[in-house]
């Protein structure tokens, strides 16, 4: 069972969902400052959204959990992250993780109806180490 601890963002939308999730991937920094992270390896990211909103689909659903888990584990489990399209202009470090996340997830909910957002991307990669992203303002696209 996932359970974690993860800061919990402050808004006034009516309804907060998060999903949890875990990816494993493998990644590596192509830079000697990196260090021994250099090397190929491999992570079980821990993996938290939160999506806000005011209004429910016809489902009663903010947004479907399922459809958040296809978006980010279809998408990035079991890879070489290095090999994503979405990594091409920067590492894949847990910082531009939890970004490149934000921009999959929040495309996925722009063709949602009832215009959820994603206000926080929490990324584990390591037991001592974790990033969390938040858009600078909570963009409709
Ligand atoms: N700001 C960042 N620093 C580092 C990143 C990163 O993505 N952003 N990544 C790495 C490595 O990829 C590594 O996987 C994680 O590093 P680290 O937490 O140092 O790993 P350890 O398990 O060895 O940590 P300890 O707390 O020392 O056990 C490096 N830096
Ligand atoms: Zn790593």
């Amino acid at each position: 069972m996932i359970q974690q601890i993860y800061p919990a963002p402050i808004h006034s939308y009516r309804y907060e969902l998060n999903k949890d999730m875990h990816v494993a991937a493998a990644h590596y920094i192509d830079d000697e400052r990196a260090g021994r992270c250099q090397r190929v390896h491999g992570h079980t990211y821990f993996i938290n959204l939160t999506i806000v909103g005011d209004a429910l689909d016809e489902t009663g659903f903010l947004v479907n959990f399922s459809k958040l888990k296809q978006a980010v584990h279809g998408r990035f489990d079991h890879r070489l992250l290095n090999e994503d399209t979405l990594f091409e202009t920067a590492p894949p470090s847990t910082e531009k993780m939890a970004e490149t996340i934000y921009k999959v997830v929040q495309e996925q909910l722009d063709t949602c109806p009832n215009r959820p957002l994603c206000i926080q991307v929490y990324v584990r990669e390591t037991p001592t180490s974790y990033v969390v992203y938040r858009p600078k303002e909570h963009a409709r696209g």
